[in-house]
């Protein structure tokens, strides 16, 4: 049975050190690649979650062979590009990192497949992927409404399209999956992005996933990437995922507000993670951090205080909603900017989020692409702060204890999604 919620004490500092969870982004895009690649890949670290599970019982019904071969590592035996079943119903859950590039993928396939997930899968956005599949002859047709899942895939006779179009405004991870998908097909492509690309840091996970794995994409700007003729996934042999960035955003910023040191181990300086520029936005606001090649520590500002920022957060979307939070310890109004793919997220996050630190005494601004937030002088105590379904809004608002405040988080099993036993951890942190 759900756990109706979750009552977390009030604490007043943040202190110690975690080893981080593996990272959701390149779990599932390594996944993959293992199982499109020619050989075997040994997966090292690999996270253990909702989003990642989706995935694999999606190769899995698949027919690719995987298994689990002790501690967080995991044996994927490649197929060299052809999937062994042709026909299959897949449910991915809310899984964008399984449902974007799988369809990409299954389309190019030659069989007939149907993909799904829970009721919020179906109403984020989808269409923009599936017109770019079109473009090479791919046959996909709308189950329910026109440009969201689910979706039926359909055997199709692919065309020589030697440029494809695909719009970059509404999610990075259209571009992810054809990136992913297109080497299939064996011939030279020219991906070209329309309208300005979002969150455009998981594009680079995903090329540099692909260069592991023996395909090396060249990318002009953000305007275009050229994939080569005759490319071919080969396994590596071993890929080791790193922690995951997006998780450590809420212990990081549990140092910056709640004293620290807090220092995060499994990623750091050498990352290809682009939500490690979390730490430099924390240090905009006037944290300390210092950083190795696999770590990072955050403490609170010389002044104790976190300074009111304005800052474009379009290049950490996922980090950015932790900076929501910090907003309620800055020392006046700050704006978060240009986040206008939260709307299609796990919930509409942008909306979520102003309801929720109204709750704790904010005075919230919310735009189409942006929120203002004024911090209260001091938060509401017993705020019960509801989450949606979404595991980023539980795991951010734990943050809020920090203000010496009891907090009920509702549904604490969302984070499952990503980070299973956050709860757990951040007793470890938060006293
Ligand atoms: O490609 C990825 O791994 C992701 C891309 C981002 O999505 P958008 O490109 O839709 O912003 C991010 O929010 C998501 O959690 C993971
Ligand atoms: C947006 C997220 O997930 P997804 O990979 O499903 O898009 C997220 O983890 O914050």
């Amino acid at each position: 049975m759900k756990t109706e919620f979750l009552d977390l004490p009030p604490v007043s500092t943040a202190r110690g050190t975690l080893r981080l969870p593996g990272s959701k982004s390149i779990s599932n895009r390594a996944l993959l690649l293992a199982a499109l690649a020619e050989g075997d890949t040994l997966l090292h670290d690999l996270l253990s979650s909702d989003d990642v599970d989706r995935m694999l019982d999606a190769l899995r019904t698949l027919s690719v062979d995987w298994q689990h071969a002790g501690g967080d590592d995991y044996r994927v035996r490649g197929t060299g590009g052809h999937f062994p079943v042709r026909k299959a119903d897949l449910f991915l859950g809310n899984a964008g990192t399984a449902f974007r590039p799988l369809t990409a993928v299954l389309a190019l396939m030659g069989g007939e497949y149907r993909l799904h997930g829970v009721p919020r899968m179906h109403e984020r956005p989808i269409g923009d992927l599936v017109d770019a599949l079109r473009q090479v002859g791919a046959r996909i047709d709308y189950e329910g409404n026109e440009g969201y899942p689910p979706l039926r895939i359909h055997a199709a006779r692919l065309n020589d399209a030697a440029v494809v179009r695909v719009r970059g405004d509404v999610s990075s991870q259209f571009l992810t999956g054809l990136l992913m998908a297109l080497p299939l097909t064996g011939r030279a492509v020219r991906i070209e992005v329309e309208g300005e690309l979002i969150s455009k840091p998981y594009v680079d996970i995903t090329l540099a996933l692909m260069r592991q794995f023996g395909v090396a994409a060249e990318r002009q700007g953000w305007q275009a990437i050229e994939l080569p003729a005759n490319a071919r996934y080969v396994s590596p042999g071993d890929c080791y995922v790193e922690g995951d960035a997006s998780s450590a955003s809420y212990f990081l910023a549990a140092g910056a507000i709640g004293g620290g040191p807090v220092r995060v181990e499994g990623v750091g300086r050498d990352s290809v993670q682009g939500d490690v520029a979390f730490a430099q936005a924390l240090e905009q606001l006037g944290a300390r951090i210092t950083m190795g090649p696999n770590w990072i520590e955050a403490q609170a500002p010389e002044s104790g205080r976190l300074s009111a920022f304005d800052l474009d957060l379009n290049h950490i979307p996922d980090a950015a909603m932790t900076l929501a939070i910090c907003a309620l310890f800055a020392d006046g109004p700050s704006r978060l900017r240009n986040i206008a793919s939260w709307r299609v997220k796990e919930t509409d996050r942008i909306s979520a989020m102003a309801t929720e630190l109204r709750k704790l005494g904010a005075i919230v601004e919310e735009g189409a692409d942006y929120l203002a937030i004024t911090p209260p002088a001091a938060l509401t105590p017993h705020a019960a702060i509801g989450t949606y379904d979404d595991h980023r809004m539980a795991m951010c608002f734990s943050l809020a204890t920090l203000g010496g405040v009891p907090v009920r988080i509702m549904d604490p099993g969302c984070v499952a999604k990503t980070f299973p036993d956050y709860f757990a951890r951040w007793a470890e942190v938060a006293a």
